[in-house]
C-alpha cells in the first residue's frame, strides 16, 4: 500500500510547539509522511514571537509546486499565512493541483498576542481559502473574526458557535470544526463543536489545568490532516484528533518557563499501553 502522505503550509516556530514543527511531529507520531512548505520564520519560545521573517508568496508557491509534482499530497493543512499574498498563492497552487483534502487552520494570533495573520489578510482567506477547504478549524477568537459574530468569548454559548458554524458552511467550507479551548462555559470539559452542513457533533474532553497549550490548535489540525491522508472520513478524523490533543496535553513535558509545548508522542505511547 503506498505510505500515505500529508502537507503543511505554515510558520516555522522555533521553540517547536506550534507551526511546521508542532505539525512534522504530530504527521510522524501518526504514521503520515510529513511535508512543508514554510511560510515565514519565527523568532519563538514558550515565553512568546520575538521575531517574524516572512519568505514571501513566491517561495511558498515554488515550495508547493515541488511536492506536489513530485511525491503526491493526500491532504494538507495552512497555518500562518502571513498576509493577503500568501493566502492567494495558497489558494491558487491548491486549485491549481485539485486538491480537496484541505484543512484550513486560519491561524491569527499567537497566544502571547503576536499577530500572524495581517488583519487585511481576513477577507482574502474568507474569499479564497474557505471555499476550497473539506475542513477549517478555528478557535473561539477566529470564528469570532471570521463571521463578524459575537461568541461570547470565555461563556461562548452552544447556540452562538452553532450560528457561527453555519456563516463559515455558507462561506463554502464543508466540514466547520470550532475549537473549545477558549471556551469555559462547560466546567471541566473542553467542547469542540463538528458541522457538516447538516448536522453538529460535539467532541468533548476533560480540560486538563496546564498552562502547557503551546501549539494546540496546530496540533489538533495536524492530527485531523494525517487522518485525512490515511483515508477517514471527516467526522471519524476529527474524533481520532481529539484523541490526539487529548493526550497531548494531558502528558505535559512541563518544558520552558511560560506557555509549554504539549506531548506529540503521548498518543502513540498510550495506545501502545493499552495494546
Ligand atoms: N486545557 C486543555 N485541555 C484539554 N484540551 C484542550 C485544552 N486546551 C485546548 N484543548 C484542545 O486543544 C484543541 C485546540 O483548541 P484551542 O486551544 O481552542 O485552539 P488554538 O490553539 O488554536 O487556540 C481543541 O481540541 C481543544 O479542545
Ligand atoms: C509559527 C506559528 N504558527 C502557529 C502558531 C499558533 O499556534 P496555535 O496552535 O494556535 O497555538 P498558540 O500559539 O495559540 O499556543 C504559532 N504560535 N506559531
Amino acid at each position: 500500500m503506498r505510505t500515505p502522505t500529508a502537507l503543511t503550509i505554515a510558520g516555522s516556530d522555533s521553540g517547536g510547539g506550534a507551526g511546521i514543527q508542532a505539525d512534522l511531529k504530530t504527521f510522524q507520531e501518526l504514521r503520515v509522511f510529513g511535508m512543508s512548505a514554510i511560510t515565514a520564520v519565527t523568532a519563538q519560545n514558550t515565553l512568546g514571537v520575538s521575531g517574524i521573517y516572512p519568505l514571501g508568496a513566491e517561495a511558498v508557491r515554488a515550495q508547493i509546486a515541488a511536492v506536489g509534482c513530485d511525491l503526491g499530497v493526500d491532504a494538507l493543512k495552512t497555518g500562518m499565512l502571513v498576509d493577503a499574498e500568501i493566502v492567494a498563492a495558497v489558494a491558487e497552487e491548491i486549485r491549481r493541483q485539485g486538491w480537496t483534502r484541505v484543512v484550513v487552520d486560519p491561524v491569527m494570533i499567537a497566544k502571547g498576542g503576536t499577530l500572524l495573520l495581517q488583519k487585511r489578510a481576513v477577507e482574502a482567506m474568507k474569499a479564497q481559502l474557505l471555499p476550497l477547504a473539506l475542513a477549517v478549524t478555528p478557535n473561539v477568537p477566529e470564528a469570532e473574526a471570521l463571521t463578524g459574530l459575537s461568541l461570547g468569548g470565555k461563556a461562548a454559548g452552544r447556540e452562538a458557535k452553532k450560528e457561527a458554524a453555519r456563516a463559515l458552511a455558507a462561506m463554502g467550507a464543508r466540514h466547520v470544526v470550532i475549537k473549545g479551548g477558549h471556551d469555559e462555559s462547560v466546567a471541566g470539559r473542553c467542547v469542540d463543536l463538528l458541522y457538516d452542513g447538516r448536522d453538529f457533533f460535539e467532541l468533548e474532553g476533560e480540560r486538563v489545568p496546564t498552562r502547557h497549550t503551546h501549539g494546540t490548535g496546530c496540533t489538533f489540525a495536524a492530527a485531523l490532516t494525517a487522518e485525512l491522508a490515511k483515508g477517514s472520513d471527516a467526522l471519524r478524523a476529527a474524533q481520532e484528533a481529539k484523541a490526539f490533543i487529548q493526550a497531548a496535553v494531558g502528558c505535559p513535558l512541563e518544558l520552558g518557563q511560560g506557555h509549554g509545548p504539549t506531548n506529540h508522542w503521548a498518543y502513540g505511547d498510550l495506545r501502545r499501553a493499552v495494546r
